[in-house]
C-alpha cells in the first residue's frame, strides 16, 4: 500500500515521458506558459496562473487562445494524474468574463465521465473569485489497436 505511485508521481512522470517540451506546461520551455498544474485532495488538478502581461490579446485581457490551452492543459494533466495519457479530440469553450492580465487565476479541472477510450472532463479559471471561463473536453487514448481500426489496416 506504501509503495503506491501518488496522482502527483504519475502526473510527473507521464509529464516527462510524454510532453517534456509541451509550450503550457514545460518548466523548460523558452517561451511556453509553464503551468504548474497539481493533483488536488478532491480528485483533481489545480494550478495558479500569473496572467503576465505578456500573454494579452485585447488591451488588458488575457487571450482568448491562451486560455483554451490553460483548459485544455489542465484536463490533460488530470488524466495524467490518473495514468491516463489521451488525446483532445473535442474542446469547447465558453469565455463568460474577462481574464484580466496582472492579478493572478486559478485553474482547475476533473474528470467527469469515464468510457475509455473516452474521457469527458470539465475545466475552469477562476480569478478574484470570479468564473472567467469553463470548458468542457473529449479526450481520447491512443491505443495501437484503435489506431488500426481507424485506419482500416
Ligand atoms: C487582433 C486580435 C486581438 C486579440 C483578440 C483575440 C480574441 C480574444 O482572445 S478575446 C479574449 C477572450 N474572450 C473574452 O475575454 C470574453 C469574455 N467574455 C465576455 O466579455 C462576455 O461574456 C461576452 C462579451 C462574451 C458576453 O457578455 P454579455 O454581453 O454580458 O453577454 P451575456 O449576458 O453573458 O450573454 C448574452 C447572450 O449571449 C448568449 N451567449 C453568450 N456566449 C454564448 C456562447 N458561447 N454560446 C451561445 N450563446 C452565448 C447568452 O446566453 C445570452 O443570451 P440571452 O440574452 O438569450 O440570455
Amino acid at each position: 500500500m506504501g509503495s503506491e505511485t501518488s496522482p502527483d508521481e504519475l502526473l510527473e512522470q507521464a509529464r516527462q515521458e510524454q510532453h517534456p517540451r509541451c509550450i503550457v506546461c514545460s518548466e523548460q520551455h523558452t517561451c511556453g506558459l509553464k503551468v504548474e498544474y497539481a493533483a488536488t485532495d478532491e480528485g483533481g488538478v489545480a494550478a495558479t496562473f500569473e496572467c503576465l502581461e505578456q500573454w494579452q490579446g485585447y488591451s488588458g485581457l488575457v487571450h482568448g487562445g491562451v486560455i483554451a490551452s490553460l483548459l485544455d492543459g489542465a484536463m490533460t494533466n488530470c488524466l495524467f494524474a490518473e495514468g491516463i495519457v489521451a488525446y483532445t479530440a473535442d474542446l469547447q469553450v465558453r469565455y463568460k468574463r474577462p481574464l484580466h492580465v496582472g492579478t493572478p487565476a486559478q485553474v482547475v479541472a476533473t474528470v467527469s465521465r469515464r468510457n475509455p477510450p473516452l474521457f469527458v472532463l470539465k475545466s475552469k479559471i477562476v480569478q478574484e473569485g470570479r468564473v472567467r471561463a469553463i470548458a468542457t473536453g473529449m479526450f481520447m487514448t491512443n491505443d495501437n489497436q484503435l489506431k488500426q481500426l481507424w485506419n482500416g489496416d
